[in-house]
C-alpha cells in the first residue's frame, strides 16, 4: 500500500522540530483514534496537537524514569549509570526523559513564539468541534510511513533528537502560561456549559462540564495580543481573555437586516467560501433546524454551514452571532426569519426535552447564554454593582426585529437579534479600532495591540469618564460594511465609543443605525491650527492692561464687571451658572436670523480681492456680530472663573450619527440642555481667505469639498490684509463641530465670536450656544447663512434638507416650481411632509 501522505507530512512536521519518529508513530496513533481520523485537527498550526501529545508522552514518561533512577539509586549508585549503558535504549529514553525535565518547556516557548502570527492555538476550535466517534487507527498508513524517509534532523542534533540546550532560552516574562503543561486532547473533551443554569458569581466557573460537542466557545480564530498556552489542567475559563476586548465581529448582519434573501444568500456563500471566515466553531449537519447538539462534526471553513460566535470584552459585554450558510443546503436554501427560526428552535427543544419550562422561549435562552457569559466575566469583578445584572428584555430597540437586553443604566449592552444574527453590542471604550473584522483585511490589523500597562491604564483613567458620557442609546447596532477596503478607509477608523480619539474631555461615540457608512477620515484637533499664511499673533505681550482683568481674583462673573466684561459691551456675557444672559443671547440669535439688518459692507472685500480674476465685485456683505471677551491666563482670576466658558471645552454627552434624512452625519445631543449653553467651538485649520479659495479651488478639482467658516466678524474696522482676513476650515482638521448640519432660521444652535487670547478681532473663536432649550436626542444644527442662489459661496451648496418650515432654499424652488409652472403650464405636485418636498 503507498504511504499515506499526511502521515508522512505529519512525521516530516515533526522530523523538523527535531522530535524523532518513534515518538511521532505513537502520538499520531492515539490522536487519530481520539480525534476520529480527522487530520484536519491534527494538522492544525502546523501539527500542533501532536507535538504537544509527544511532549505530553513524554512528559509522562519522566516520572517513571526518574522512580528508576530513584530505585537504582537506593540500590546501588555507582551500578545505576553502567545498567542503563548497558540498555541502549533504555539509555536514550532515559535521555530523553532527562533532557525532557529541563527543556521541555523552552522548546514550546520557542515553538510558540514563532507561531504568534498563526491562528490561535487550536484549542478552542477543536474544542468546540471534538469528535463523537471513535474510528480504527491508520496502523498500516503508519506503519508504512514511518518506514518511509526519514525525517531531517536537526543542525546540532546527531540523533535525530531535538538539543534543546542548543536553542537560546527565552526570558520568563515572555511566556504568558505557565509552561508546564501542554495544551492536550485532553483539554479538548473540555467545555463550557453554556445553559441557563448559572454559575454563582462568587464561584468561577473552573470546572466545564459540558461534554464534547455540546458547548460554544468564543471563536478564538481572532488575534489576541498575548498568546498564549492554554495548561491542560487549567480550566477552560483562562482561554476567554477578558483582559482584551475581543474583537470578533462576524458581522452577517449585513446580509440579514435589509437584503432581500437570495441576495444575502449567495453573498453569505462567497463569504463562507472566502479565506477571510475564520470563525467556524460549531458545525452541524442540520443546521436547517438550528444547531444541533449531537454528531457535532469537525469540519473545514468550505463546509461551514452553521456559526455560533460568541465574543467578550472586559467590560463584560457579550456578543453572540449565529450565521447560516446555503453551502450545504442546495441553491434554494433561504435563512429563515427570526421569527421561524426562533419558533422552530422553541418547538424542537420542547419536544427534546422531556422536561422543559412550559414557557421556555429561545429569546430566554440566549439571554442566559449572554448572562452566563457576563457571569463568568463578573466572578473576576469585586463590583457588586456590575454583578448584579439585570436584564430587561421588554427594551425595545429602535431597529426592527430587535431585541435589547439593559444590564444597567450605566452600561448596557445592546441585544440585537435579526434573521439569525444575534448580537449583543456594547459601547467598548477599550477598542480603539471598530470591532468589526472586514472582508479583505486580516483581523490583526483591526485588533489593538494593547500591552497590558496600557490596558491597566486604561482601565484605571479612562473607562469611568467615557462610561459615564455614555447614554445607553449609544449602544445601538453598528454595522460595518462589508465591502473590500482601502488603506484610506482603514485610516478613516473612528474609535465608535469615543470620535475624539480622547481629545476632549468627553468622549463623543458615533452611531450609524441607517447605512453602513463610517463618519468620514479628519484629524480631530481641539484647538485652530494655523495652515500657513495666516496671521494669528498670540503674544502675552499684545495682551494690554486694558485688554485683561489682571487684578480680578476667583469668580469674575460674581462681582462687578471686569476689564474683560468691558470689551464684551460692558457686562459680562455669561450669568453666575455660565450659561450665556439672556438679553446677550437674544441679540446673538436676533443678528443671525436677521442677517440684512446687520449686514455691513466693505469697501475692498478680501473675499473678492482673493478671487485674483482681474475685476473686484462688489462685497456681498458680511454680518457685524456681537463679541464676547473671556478672561484669559494673562487674567488674576482663576480657570473656574464663571468668564472662561468655551476654555473648559464640551462638556456635554454628545453623539454624531447618521441622519435619516439625507444629511449625512449630523450631531446631537444626549442630554437636554438649557438655553444659553456653550456646546462646542468651531474648530479647524486656520486660513487666509487667500488660502481658502486657491484650497476649494483645488478640491472641487478632486470632487472634494471645504468645510469653512469666515472670520469675517470685524472686517468692517477698516481695510483688512490679507493675511489677516481669516477663516477655518475643518475638512481635515477638525472638531465635532464639523458635523453640525445646516438649519434654516431657526436652528437650536447660535453662533457668537469669542476672544480669547487675541485681542485684534481678526482672530476670534467661533463657539456655538444653545439658542434654546434642546431635550436629549435633539440633533444640533446652526444656521450657515447661506445664500441658496449664490453659487459663489465658501460653502459648498446642497439642496437643503433640515426640514424647517422656514426652509430658504425650499422656498426658493418652491418659487421656481411656480413659475416654471406658469411658464409651461405642467403640473407638479408637491407634498409638505417635514418641510417641502417634490414627488
Ligand atoms: C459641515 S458639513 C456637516 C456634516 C455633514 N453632514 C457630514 O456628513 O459630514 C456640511 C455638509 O453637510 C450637508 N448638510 C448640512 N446641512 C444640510 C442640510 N440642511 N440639508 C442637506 N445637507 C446638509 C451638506 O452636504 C454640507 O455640505
Amino acid at each position: 500500500m503507498a504511504p499515506n501522505k499526511r502521515v508522512g507530512a505529519a512525521y516530516r512536521a515533526m522530523g523538523s522540530l527535531g522530535i524523532d519518529e518513534s515518538k511521532v508513530k505513537s502520538a499520531l496513533k492515539k490522536l487519530l483514534k481520539v480525534f476520529d481520523k480527522n487530520w484536519e485537527l491534527i494538522e492544525a498550526e502546523n501539527y500542533r496537537v501532536l507535538a504537544d501529545a509527544i511532549f505530553e508522552d513524554d512528559d509522562n514518561m519522566v516520572p517513571e524514569m526518574k522512580k528508576k533512577t530513584r530505585t537504582e539509586d537506593i540500590h546501588d549508585t555507582h551500578d545505576s549509570l553502567p545498567s542503563f549503558s548497558n540498555n541502549q535504549e533504555d539509555e536514550t529514553e532515559c535521555e530523553e526523559a532527562q533532557m525532557h525535565i529541563e527543556s521541555v518547556q523552552p522548546l514550546k516557548r520557542l515553538r510558540l513564539r514563532g507561531q504568534e502570527s498563526q491562528p490561535l492555538h487550536p484549542l478552542t476550535n477543536c474544542a468546540t468541534s471534538p469528535p463523537s466517534k471513535r474510528a480504527k487507527l491508520e496502523d498500516n498508513a503508519l506503519h508504512e510511513a514511518s518506514s518511509g524517509k526519514k525525517p531531517q534532523d536537526k543542525p546540532g542534533s546527531s540523533d535525530g533528537n531535538p538539543r534543546i540546550e542548543a536553542q537560546p532560552l527565552p526570558p520568563q516574562d515572555d511566556i504568558v502560561d505557565k509552561g508546564k503543561q501542554p495544551a492536550s486532547t485532553q483539554v479538548l473533551q473540555r467545555g463550557r456549559k453554556l445553559t441557563s443554569e448559572r454559575a454563582s458569581p462568587s464561584i468561577p466557573s473552573k470546572e466545564p462540564t459540558v461534554e464534547a460537542g455540546k458547548f460554544l466557545l468564543p471563536n478564538n480564530t481572532m488575534p489576541r495580543p498575548h498568546t498564549m498556552i492554554i495548561p491542560k489542567d487549567e480550566p477552560i475559563d483562562e482561554v476567554l481573555d477578558y483582559e482584551m476586548p475581543i474583537a470578533v465581529e462576524r458581522l452577517f448582519n449585513d446580509f440579514f437586516l435589509s437584503e432581500p434573501s437570495s441576495v444575502r444568500d449567495s453573498s453569505l456563500k462567497n463569504d463562507i467560501a472566502g479565506k477571510h471566515v475564520s470563525h467556524v466553531t460549531v458545525t452541524s449537519s442540520e443546521c436547517r433546524d438550528g444547531v444541533r447538539d449531537e454528531d457535532v462534526i469537525p469540519t473545514s471553513n468550505e463546509e461551514a454551514t452553521c456559526n455560533i460566535e460568541l465574543a467578550s470584552s472586559t467590560l463584560g459585554d457579550v456578543k453572540l452571532s449565529l450565521s447560516c450558510s446555503s453551502a450545504l443546503q442546495g441553491s434554494d436554501f433561504r435563512m429563515p426569519s427570526r421569527d421561524q427560526l426562533i419558533k422552530m428552535m422553541e418547538d424542537k427543544c420542547l419536544r427534546s426535552y422531556k422536561i422543559a419550562d412550559p414557557n421556555f422561549s429561545v429569546k430566554k435562552l440566549l439571554r442566559d447564554i449572554c448572562d452566563c457569559m457576563l457571569e463568568f466575566r463578573n466572578t473576576s469583578n469585586d463590583d457588586p454593582e456590575e454583578s448584579s445584572m439585570n436584564v430587561d428584555a421588554s427594551k425595545n430597540s429602535q431597529a426592527p426585529s430587535t431585541l435589547s437586553v439593559v444590564r444597567n443604566k450605566d452600561l448596557d449592552m445592546f441585544c440585537h437579534i435579526s434573521n439569525g444574527s444575534i448580537n449583543v453590542k456594547p459601547y467598548d471604550p477599550q477598542s480603539f479600532l471598530p470591532l468589526a473584522p472586514l472582508n479583505g483585511l486580516n483581523d490583526a490589523v483591526l485588533v489593538s495591540e494593547m500591552d497590558q500597562t496600557t490596558n491597566d491604564f486604561l482601565q484605571n483613567n479612562v473607562r469611568t469618564e467615557l462610561e459615564d458620557s455614555m447614554s445607553p442609546n449609544s449602544h445601538s447596532l453598528v454595522v460595518f460594511p462589508q465591502n473590500e477596503l482601502t488603506a484610506d478607509d482603514i485610516r478613516s477608523f473612528h474609535d465608535v465609543s469615543d470620535l475624539t480619539k480622547g481629545e476632549e474631555n468627553v468622549g463623543i461615540p458615533w452611531v450609524n443605525e441607517t447605512t453602513n457608512d463610517f463618519p468620514p477620515s479628519f484629524n480631530y484637533i481641539t484647538q485652530n491650527l494655523v495652515f500657513r499664511d495666516a496671521f494669528v499673533n498670540i503674544s502675552l505681550s499684545r495682551v494690554g492692561i486694558e485688554d485683561c482683568c489682571s487684578t480680578c481674583m476667583g469668580n469674575c462673573v460674581l462681582s462687578i464687571p471686569c476689564a474683560c466684561a468691558n470689551k464684551t459691551g460692558g457686562e459680562f456675557a455669561y450669568g453666575p451658572l455660565g450659561l450665556l444672559k439672556e438679553r446677550f443671547l437674544e441679540e446673538c440669535i436676533a443678528i443671525s436670523r436677521n442677517p440684512q439688518r446687520h449686514f455691513f459692507f466693505c469697501k475692498n472685500c478680501p473675499l473678492e480681492r482673493c478671487k485674483n480674476d482681474g475685476g473686484l465685485d462688489p462685497c456681498k456683505g458680511h454680518l457685524k456680530r456681537k463679541f464676547i471677551k473671556e478672561c484669559w491666563c494673562k487674567c488674576g482670576c482663576g480657570k473656574q472663573c464663571g468668564n472662561r466658558a468655551i476654555q473648559r471645552g464640551i462638556t456635554s454627552k454628545l453623539q454624531v450619527f447618521f441622519t435619516s434624512e439625507g444629511k449625512g452625519w449630523g450631531l446631537r445631543t444626549l442630554e437636554d440642555l438649557p438655553k444659553g449653553a456653550f456646546v462646542c467651538e468651531f474648530v479647524g485649520e486656520i486660513l487666509s481667505v487667500k488660502e481658502l479659495h486657491e484650497r476649494s479651488m483645488k478640491c472641487t478639482e478632486k470632487g472634494k469639498y471645504t468645510y469653512p467658516v469666515l472670520l469675517d466678524a470685524n472686517w468692517d474696522s477698516g481695510y483688512v490684509k490679507d493675511e489677516e482676513a481669516l477663516c477655518l476650515d475643518a475638512a481635515s482638521f477638525g472638531n465635532i463641530a464639523r458635523f453640525i448640519n445646516h438649519r434654516c432660521f431657526d436652528a437650536n444652535l447660535v453662533e457668537i465670536p469669542v476672544e480669547v487670547e487675541d485681542p485684534g478681532h481678526y482672530y476670534y473663536h467661533f463657539a456655538f450656544f444653545t439658542a434654546r432649550k434642546i431635550a436629549a436626542q435633539e440633533e444640533l444644527t446652526w444656521d450657515y447663512g447661506i445664500d441658496f442662489d449664490d453659487n459663489d459661496h465658501p460653502v459648498k451648496l446642497f439642496q437643503c434638507r433640515c426640514g424647517s418650515k422656514f426652509c430658504r432654499h425650499m422656498k426658493s424652488i418652491l418659487y421656481g416650481l411656480i413659475v416654471f409652472e406658469h411658464n409651461r403650464k405642467l403640473r407638479f405636485f408637491l407634498r409638505f411632509d417635514r418641510g417641502l418636498r417634490i414627488i
